[in-house]
């Protein structure tokens, strides 16, 4: 059918294909490569065969500009990967969700609230504590006689940086105007949520019934959220039902220990109380956090809060750079001691909180909640900072568990991401995920959802349990953390439903990143000549041994002209992120077929020896004088794509490569681990939905 469909069209050339596979013989471990080779033969617009899928490639600048710019609203779709699918992906995430107005929204929040030049300007300053914080590292690592991985510890500072940058709005008051924006875009997802879309991107798989694979394959995810929407409206229903039965019941589990307190404190507590869910108690100086879990389902997420209660530590360590008076010794008493109690079916966990020195800084420690928790406009920079600190330092503190938690999960993700899939290629096979890709990918998926909804969780927890402290004038208080909960249900909903975009930031943001970083570095050490010219330049206008500003960067042309060489010589992501056509689409007197993927090899454009010269060379004076930029507007180099689908990351991206790799330079001088010479680095390409080095640089820092 689809032959008589493009009869009488004229596709783009390409090599012959096989019956069944197509062209899939011809693609290999490096498709960057190979399908460089054969543009060669092909021509910069050719049509393969993969399996059941038509690819075409545009191999050319000239090519790349008809399709990203004369043409961009007619490619602007994406060919979404069989593995995308695990958790419902594709349906939230800004990368793969189609130009419509929900995906329109969301990168106008975007660009106006995160990547613009003043938010990114409002934020740069704990950009640069972090930078100073890769440094300090390896300045350890260094006297401890350590190699550096140069790679891992970008990736942990674009982690911190990003963090800190995407949101030092959001987290510092997630309920504010942002916040409420996003809740109308939760109200177009959910509409798109319901659009049955499948049978658009695989048509051959539509008899199959294909919804119901996918509904299977996601039932992990969408239970998830079902545990927490379930979990209020039971909570909702029962406290219509009838309260002497509920407590008749409750009364033989855990209840019954609540009620013993309540008969020492009878003007403290009430029945009603107890019958809600969370109670903190203060008793002489151990202050006690009782959480009653009616059910596992509520339970879920108080274990969440239980793992992160490390969280709470961090935020009181940080507490002191913003106020004057240190409660450091406040940190160093406290002591949690989470305990889980499974009575009948009823979870109790008992999070005790030693406070010895409580009475002391209890005045102050109300202070600092409520500067916490007013968000008045005069301390809204302040606060953000204080919610970026909280953020980064749980994230990606690298000596924290969660921190090295989400870096494997990334770093899974982005592999799985780039492995070729069969069920992409024969799309009639995808309902048995033959590699087991959609598999792995769900429960990657779905931990990394965990993470984010447990640190959300425990940020709202906080918020709740802190109200109360401030409110309250006693040593005995209670939190009747239900009731909030449920006031504050469409909020959290809100939030939760922002992590998936979060979720997209982390995973687009990190490995990009520092992979440039690490490419630029292999690429320094490789030609000590430009690394010198970097030095002397940072020498002159910053002075050795300093961490750069993000200010000092428009007077550092050659550090940026290095950058640019680096995206040159290794497009992070080679194919950008692929495309697909919804219709028959002339290009160049050819026809691309309907849905169709597309691949714009920017890799093969960025080394084109036509454009370049020497192209393999890496040379960042080529870019000295020159105007060319990476903006999207120049199609010889694009590496972060063009047109409305343009990375938009890209402002923050131009900015804290730079930052990084220059203030590497400028601090250290730096020799291959292993005392191998420089030359001799293997430059090897991983290929991935990122291009990785296949050996990653492990380098010596030597202090200047
Ligand atoms: C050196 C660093 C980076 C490179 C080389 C890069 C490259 C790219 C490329 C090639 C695309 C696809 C563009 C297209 O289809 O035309 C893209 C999309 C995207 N990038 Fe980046 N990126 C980088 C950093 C970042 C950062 C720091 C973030 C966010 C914090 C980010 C977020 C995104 C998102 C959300 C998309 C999808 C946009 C859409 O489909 O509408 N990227 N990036």
């Amino acid at each position: 059918l689809e032959f008589l469909k493009t009869r009488g069209k004229k596709l783009p050339p390409g090599p012959t294909r096989l019956p069944i596979i197509g062209n899939l013989h011809l693609i290999g471990d490096k498709p960057h490569k190979s399908l460089t080779r054969l543009a060669k033969t092909h021509g910069p617009i050719m049509c393969l065969r993969l399996g059941q899928i038509d690819t075409v490639v545009i191999s050319s600048s000239a090519v790349a500009k008809e399709v990203l710019q004369k043409q961009d609203l007619a490619f602007s779709s994406r060919s979404i990967q069989d593995v995308v699918h695990a958790v419902d992906h594709y349906k939230y995430s800004m990368v793969y969700l189609p130009v419509g107005s929900t995906w329109r929204n969301m990168r106008k929040i975007l660009n106006s609230n995160v990547f613009s030049g003043n938010s990114l300007d409002g934020s740069k300053e704990i950009r640069r504590r972090k930078v100073a914080e890769l440094v300090e590292s390896c300045r350890s690592q260094s006297r401890r006689g350590e190699a550096v991985d140069i790679g891992g510890a970008a990736f942990t500072t674009s982690l911190n940086l990003l963090s800190n940058t995407i949101f030092s709005r959001d987290l510092a008051d997630p309920f504010s105007d942002s916040a409420k924006e996003f809740k109308e875009l939760v109200r177009k997802i959910t509409v798109l949520n319901g659009t049955p879309n499948f049978s658009d991107f695989f048509p051959v798989l539509a008899r199959f019934d294909p919804q119901g694979i996918r509904r299977r394959m996601t039932v992990f995810a969408t239970h998830l959220r079902e545990i927490f929407r379930g979990m209020i409206d039971e909570r909702l229903e029962k406290q219509k039902l009838n309260h002497v039965h509920e407590h008749e019941e409750a009364k033989k589990d855990a209840i019954d220990v609540l009620l013993a307190i309540s008969q020492q404190n009878p003007q403290e507590i009430d029945r009603k109380h107890i019958e809600h869910l969370c109670l903190v108690r203060a008793r002489k100086n151990n202050h006690i956090l009782l959480i009653l879990c009616p059910n596992y389902k509520i339970c879920w997420d108080l274990i969440c809060f239980s793992f992160y209660t490390k969280f709470w530590i961090w935020m009181i360590d940080e507490l002191p750079k913003f106020y004057p008076f240190t409660i450091n010794p406040l940190v160093k008493l406290i002591n949690f001691k989470i305990e889980l109690y499974i009575i009948s079916n009823v979870f109790l966990i008992t999070i005790s909180i030693r406070l010895n020195y409580f009475s002391n800084t209890l005045k102050l420690f109300k202070i600092i909640l409520k500067y916490f928790l007013n968000g008045g406009a005069a301390f809204t920079t302040s606060l953000n900072l204080l919610s970026n600190t909280i953020f980064s330092r749980d994230l990606a503190d690298p000596f924290s568990d969660s921190a090295k938690e989400f870096k494997e999960l990334v770093r899974k993700i982005t592999v799985l991401n780039g492995t070729p899939n069969f069920s992409d290629f024969f799309p009639v096979l995808a309902r048995f995920d033959p590699q087991g890709i959609r598999r792995r990918m769900t429960v990657f998926a779905t931990h990394l959802r965990e993470i984010f909804r447990g640190l959300y969780f425990c940020i709202l927890l906080l918020k709740l349990v802190a109200e109360e402290l401030v409110k309250s004038r006693t040593s005995v208080f209670f939190v009747s953390l239900f009731s909030k909960y449920i006031s504050i249900k469409k909020k959290i909903d809100v939030i939760i439903e922002r992590l998936k975009l979060v979720e997209d930031l982390f995973i687009a943001g990190t490995d990009t990143t520092s992979v440039t970083v690490e490419w630029a570095m292999a690429e320094l050490l490789k030609n000590p000549d430009v690394m010198k010219k970097a030095k002397a330049e940072l020498d002159d206008v910053i002075g050795k041994g300093k961490v750069i500003d993000e200010s000092d960067l428009s007077h550092l042309p050659y550090l940026r002209s290095i950058v640019k060489e680096t995206l040159r010589l290794h497009a992070p992501v080679p194919f950008l992120v692929p495309r697909r056509v919804g219709e028959d689409i002339e290009v160049c007197g050819y026809i691309v077929p309907k849905n169709s993927q597309v691949f714009v090899n920017a890799w093969a454009i960025a080394r084109d020896p036509e454009t370049w010269n020497d192209p393999l060379e890496f040379k960042p004076e080529r870019f000295v004088d020159s105007e060319v930029n990476v903006k999207g507007r120049d199609f010889d180099l694009i590496p972060f794509g063009a047109g409305r689908r343009i990375c938009p990351g890209l402002p923050l991206a131009m900015r804290v490569v730079p930052v990084m790799v220059g203030s590497l330079l400028n601090c250290f001088e730096w020799k291959v681990a292993g005392g191998m010479s420089a030359k001799e680095l293997d430059m090897e390409e991983k290929f991935g939905i990122t291009l990785q080095k296949a050996y990653p640089l492990h380098v010596v820092p030597i202090p200047v």
